[in-house]
């Protein structure tokens, strides 16, 4: 039968990166997506941004929204001080079983919780069951339109406090019009835009960093 565009992905990463070395992961992915097939991965020059607001908030509690295939999550586990914990969750089920291998090979597992279903689901049992009362850090990358309801409902379930970051991929291109309407216009939060360009390519695109103000 066919391989999908995700096993082909963890592939090129079995077969061009060092088991444990999550770096050699990132190229690897970011080489096949260049050099073979383009994936919705964050990429490489928007991955730089991403790990610039990591290494600089050194959180120790993040939540991931949409996993794919596990490349931001093994971007960002691999900057995490030691007993951080990463929740990165992801609601269709073959690409949940790529990720947890992707980061298996990255030998990140000890730092990332991957939860299957959907995040409207799990962000309000997270307290509960996951044993997380904040975030210091929510990456958003699943479905477009999901990104505001998502984040009122991060604030109503309480999980969000004074100073955690909102970090949210393709504010441009595919585009989050009513959740970037939202970060920049309501007083709760104070918005950063980062201008970049959508993975693998020349068109612009960008990262929206929004501190939560309580
Ligand atoms: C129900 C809530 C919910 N709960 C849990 N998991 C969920 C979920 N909703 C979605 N997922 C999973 O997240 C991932 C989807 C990610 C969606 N991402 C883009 O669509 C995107 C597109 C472009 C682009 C495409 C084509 C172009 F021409 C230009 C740009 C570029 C990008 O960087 C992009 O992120 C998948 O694994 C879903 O299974
Ligand atoms: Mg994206």
């Amino acid at each position: 039968t066919q391989s999908t565009r995700p096993q082909r992905l963890l592939s090129a990463v079995q077969k061009n990166a060092t088991r444990g070395d999550p770096c050699s992961v990132v190229k690897a992915i970011d080489q096949f997506c260049r050099s073979k097939e383009w994936a919705m991965n964050v990429g490489d020059e928007k991955g730089c941004i991403l790990d610039s607001v990591v290494s600089e908030l050194n959180p120790t509690t993040v939540l991931e929204l949409g996993t794919y295939c596990g490349y931001s999550t093994v971007r960002i586990a691999n900057l995490l001080p030691p007993h951080a914990k990463l929740i990165t969750l992801e609601f269709n089920p073959d690409f949940a079983a790529i990720a947890r291998q992707v980061i298996a090979w990255s030998g990140l597992e000890e730092k990332v919780q991957l939860v299957e279903g959907a995040s409207g689901d799990l962000i309000p049992k997270i307290k509960q069951d996951f044993g997380v009362q904040t975030f210091d850090l929510v990456f958003l990358d699943h479905w477009k339109d999901r990104y505001l309801p998502d984040t009122k409902l991060m604030e109503a379930c309480g999980l969000l406090r004074k100073g955690s970051i909102l970090l949210a991929d393709n504010v441009i291109c595919p585009g989050t019009p009513d959740y970037l309407e939202y970060v920049r216009s309501s007083p709760r939060y104070e918005s950063q835009y980062f201008k970049s360009h959508l993975e693998y390519t020349k068109v612009e695109d960008g990262l929206e960093k929004s501190v939560f103000l309580g």
